[in-house]
């Protein structure tokens, strides 16, 4: 297996993790009623997660979905909601980022600023500090160099003995959106960065979806967390919800079908996405 993903490889497989949660699927009816039913189990996690173990770490996803859950997760913070969960305790990281300027509009951060980030540190006490945002083009003059850089600060969050020999934080839940392409963070169809393996990290130059530099967890990484919640809606998405459920495809055909956590792997998805006619 490649360490670093420095050519593609023509044909290629990638071992399905079948020693991670089976996935389930939960229907919801639409993208609002999804992204409101994540936002709340995540904010009912991260008072579990903190009061059990004293912090709890979570990956975020861009995507139209992810963004949507932390809209719908502010929603929840303004309303009073989310009261008592001690944000000085919650860390913040990333699944994947573009490498571009740092607030540039295209990135997951900036998003997530905008959508509930910048709320949360201004008005409920999450320190700036516990915000890990991917390395920006100006951090980073490669998606390697890029890659490197956000190994060195999960790592500086790891456990002793972290799961796999991975220096990681336990992440208590990775979100991850789902590309109508079958792409989960940046592991795109076909591409070498699904062959990478005893890393956390890797880089991507040549994303199908621009903008091509990007950094991503590897699977590796993501199989590491505790659960794995996708989110996916929309009817663009119901071709990649349908071919990762059928046994007979490949992961390096939709790499979503190797989303699963090391407890739980659920799929969140409306009717759309799920294939089902709209009402
Ligand atoms: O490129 C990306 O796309 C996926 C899915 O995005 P969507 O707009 O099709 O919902 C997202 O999960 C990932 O984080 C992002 O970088």
């Amino acid at each position: 297996m490649p360490r670093h993903p420095s050519r593609e490889a023509a044909s290629m497989t990638v071992p399905l993790n079948t020693a991670a949660a089976a996935p389930r699927t939960e229907l919801f009816e639409d993208k609002d009623s999804l992204c409101r039913a994540v936002a709340e189990r995540l904010i009912d996690l991260l008072r579990r997660t903190v009061a059990e173990d004293g912090a709890a770490h979570v990956a975020l996803t861009g995507g139209g979905a992810g963004i949507g859950t932390l809209v719908e997760a502010a929603r929840l913070f303004r309303s009073g909601a989310a009261a008592g969960l001690d944000l000085s305790a919650v860390h913040l990281w990333w699944g994947d980022e573009r490498l571009l300027p740092a607030g540039d509009a295209e990135r997951n951060a900036q998003q997530a600023d905008e959508a509930l980030l910048d709320l949360l540190v201004a008005e409920h006490g999450l320190p700036a500090a516990n915000i890990h945002r991917m390395p920006s083009s100006e951090d980073a003059a490669s998606p390697r160099a890029g890659a490197e850089l956000y190994a060195e600060q999960l790592a500086l969050h790891a456990p002793e003995g972290g799961r796999a020999g991975l220096h990681l934080p336990r992440f208590a839940v990775i979100l991850l959106g789902v590309g109508p392409d079958g792409h989960i963070a940046s592991l795109f169809p076909g591409k070498a960065a699904l062959q990478v393996t005893g890393r956390t990290t890797v880089g991507e130059d040549d994303s199908p979806k621009p903008p091509p530099p990007r950094v991503s967890l590897t699977f590796d990484a993501i199989h590491s967390a505790e659960r794995v919640w996708l989110v996916v809606a929309g009817q663009d998405k119901a071709e990649a919800v349908r071919r990762a459920a059928d046994e007979t495809t490949e992961v390096t055909e939709i790499p979503a079908k190797n989303a699963r956590g090391a407890r739980e792997t659920i799929w969140h998805v409306d009717r759309a996405a799920a294939g089902h006619a709209q009402t």
